[in-house]
């Protein structure tokens, strides 16, 4: 029987070249090729020439590839992107790394993409011309979603290494996912201008870990174009054309979209049969909505107007979708009069973070509702559900994949939509097995999740709580080994494996709480190894767990925004560093501030923030009121920041802050 791939919680990913015998690996080739060639060499050389001038002309003799730029964060993705750009023609040739498909705000403050963009290039070589799709994709592991999303409209994938830093968590990751999705993989070694730059290890431990053969790595410096364009030619040679029939009816895979003000919904399509053109009646397979195609184009990033799509391409297309919830990501859209079998769409995005968001005003509540709107259809991977709260007013329970996935979609509400909220503390989606009948008869179920800590059942009502679990890959040089095992034991993790992927570096499994790692074990893990270290971790199940929830009291009154679900061993320690930080960020007041952790009634801690007037008109000498009004105006500007508890006034940005910065116990 062909075996099943090993991207799975239980098997460790390193050791699958060794679990399966050379026939196994044969089978596996043939599978995913219908060719009997290594599973290393399984790139199929097919090479359709290009006219560009005519695209009617390149879609009837198939000439096009369809690839992402797949790394580890920091490896060189978006500047890749930037060089393949500019040899194409795209862009123009810049002096400094400009990353021009990082285009929001937040990717360019942070230095990380965080949503994948779309480009399309025209090639020539050989002295035909060809059409290559790009999609440069996030590397951190809180936007995963946008890349396996983006490989659901490729053929191939550029896996780029860093010459320096050689694999890391994600790279293996991200391996294993455009892997299992059966595309070409073209391993690429970038930064080989750095000092300490060693392709030939790196491209062993890509043969050892990935089983590709050290002669199918190029070794490039994306920063200054050095190799860039053998990059290309590979691409033309190695990815496969995409499987399409252009005689079929049209149909196209909505996998991406934004909203504009003017234009409704600008859909990302990839056609997988037949043809679209302004003025085409299309239907969504999933709604059986139909609409009238208003503009079609390509993303070369910007979009640029075409005639016409056709099987094979991605592109851009406006057809009077004025509702968000219309475009569905994951639809079919096709003709209205030749409707076709929906293609299989994505898996939906599991959240591993789930928080509160409120608007500060209540009477901001539609204009937040608006833009969440417009802003979750950009990022689908964010679950939006209703919830109020009687301190906060109405708002929405949000799930994200992770804490940094939380801040960007948070900076992107303020940044693009100028929304104000109020965000709860995070907390991981826990479950409990109630044994309560009037709970059991009231959620009509006897397993409940709870994404809310406030909604967390009573001991007395469960038979057992259940925490959620991750299987995370540490990769480190080995100098590290005892560090990092002293800070996942202290995160109460399991260890699965060890190996080594070459004489100097390890990658390490561990079976984690998701709550241990999910606030700030990246942190801690990179400053305990000078940086080398890289995490990833996957979904692994639930497991009993002793919980307690925990309350925080300013002056005795509750504060919504920090209930606590925790473990009960790290109880009074969470409560104590919490009430710390919570001193040092809330600002001394007329009156003294009693900050308490209780957990049912008992107080486990206890911090105090000390009286203090400040006096901002103190600044003022004399009579100038001009002066005495602007310094007055900016305070209450200041205050505006704030949210109110009681006679307490804390900074709306100090709750996630409290949680961000723990330290580790
Ligand atoms: N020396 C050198 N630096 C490079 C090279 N390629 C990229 N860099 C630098 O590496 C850093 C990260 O590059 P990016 O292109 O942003 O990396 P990325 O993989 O897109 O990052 P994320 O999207 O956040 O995952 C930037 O400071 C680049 O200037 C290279 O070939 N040589």
């Amino acid at each position: 029987m062909f075996p099943s791939f090993p991207h799975s919680t239980s098997k460790c990913l390193c050791l699958w070249r060794f679990k399966f015998s050379a026939h196994q690996r044969r089978m596996m080739s043939q599978k995913l090729l219908g060719a009997n060639v290594p599973v290393h060499s399984h790139f199929v050389k097919i090479v359709y020439p290009l006219n560009t001038r005519n695209q009617r002309q390149f879609a009837s003799q198939k000439k096009a590839s369809q690839m992402s730029i797949i790394a580890h964060v920091d490896h060189g993705k978006s500047t890749l992107a930037d060089r393949l750009l500019e040899i194409t023609g795209c862009i123009p040739k810049a002096d400094s790394n400009k990353q021009v498909l990082d285009k929001l705000q937040v990717e360019r403050e942070r230095g990380i993409t965080v949503k994948a963009q779309t480009a399309s290039l025209f090639y020539s070589f050989e002295g035909k011309k060809y059409l290559l799709n790009l999609i440069d994709t996030p590397g951190h592991v809180d936007f995963s979603y946008e890349v396996s999303r983006s490989l659901s409209a490729c053929q191939g994938v550029l896996l780029v290494v860093d010459a320096n830093e050689g694999i890391q968590a994600q790279t293996v990751a991200n391996f294993f996912l455009a892997f299992e999705a059966q595309l070409s993989i073209i391993p690429v070694i970038n930064k080989i201008d750095l000092k300490n730059a060693d392709p030939e290890r790196v491209e062993k431990q890509i043969e050892k870990m990935f089983d590709i053969s050290t002669s199918d790595c190029i070794r490039i410096s994306a920063k200054y174009g050095t190799n860039v364009e053998r990059v290309l030619q590979e691409v033309i040679t190695k990815i496969p054309p995409p499987k399409f029939d252009r005689s079929a009816p049209l149909k196209a895979l909505l996998f991406d979209s934004t909203f504009d003000h003017y234009r409704g919904v600008v859909a990302n399509i990839a056609l997988f049969g037949g043809m679209v053109c302004k003025g085409h009646k299309i239907m969504s397979a999933s709604s059986g909505k139909s609409y009238d195609v208003s503009e079609v184009g390509i993303l070369t990033p910007e979009e640029v107007p075409a005639d016409k799509l056709y099987a094979g391409q991605v592109g851009y297309l406006i057809a009077g979708m004025k509702e968000v919830k219309e475009a569905q990501i994951g639809d079919t859209l096709c003709l209205q009069k030749q409707p076709v079998k929906a293609l299989p769409g994505f898996k939906s995005a599991k959240p591993m973070v789930f928080a509160g968001m409120y608007p500060v005003d209540q009477s901001e509540y539609n204009n937040l509702k608006s833009a969440l709107d417009k802003l979750t259809l950009n990022d689908s991977s964010v679950t939006v559900h209703r919830d109020s709260s009687a301190a906060l007013g109405a708002g929405w329970r949000l799930g994200f994949l992770g804490l940094l996935h939380l801040e960007v979609f948070n900076q992107r509400l303020e940044q693009e939509y100028n929304a104000s909220v109020i965000m709860t503390s995070p907390t991981v989606p826990y479950k409990a097995v109630l044994s309560s009948q009037k709970l059991i008869k009231e959620y009509g179920e006897n397993e409940i999740t709870i994404v809310n800590p406030a909604d967390f059942p009573e001991k007395y009502q469960v038979l057992e709580y259940l925490e959620p679990m991750v299987l995370g890959t540490v990769i480190s040089p080995d100098e590290y080994l005892s560090k990092i095992m002293a800070l996942c034991q202290s995160r109460r993790a399991i260890q699965k494996s060890l190996v080594y992927i070459d004489d100097k570096r390890i990658m390490m499994k561990f079976l984690f709480p998701l709550n241990e790692i999910v606030v700030d074990f990246y942190d801690g893990l990179k400053s305990l190894s000078s940086g080398y270290a890289s995490f990833d971790y996957e979904d692994a199940g639930y497991q009993p767990a002793d919980l307690v929830k925990m309350d925080i009291l300013l002056n005795g009154r509750h504060v919504e925004e920090l209930v606590t679900i925790a473990h009960k061993e790290k109880a009074y320690s969470a409560g104590k560093s919490i009430c710390e930080r919570l001193r040092d960020s809330i600002p001394r007041q007329l009156f003294e501030i009693a900050i308490q952790a209780v957990i049912g009634s008992k107080v486990i801690a206890r911090e105090t923030v000390k009286a203090y007037r400040k006096n901002v008109l103190a600044k003022c000498y004399g009579g100038d009121i001009t002066r005495k009004m602007k310094l007055l105006k900016r305070q209450a500007e200041g205050k505006k920041k704030m949210r109110q508890i009681g006679n307490v006034e804390v900074p709306k940005d100090a709750f996630i802050n409290v949680l961000k910065r723990q330290p580790d116990k």
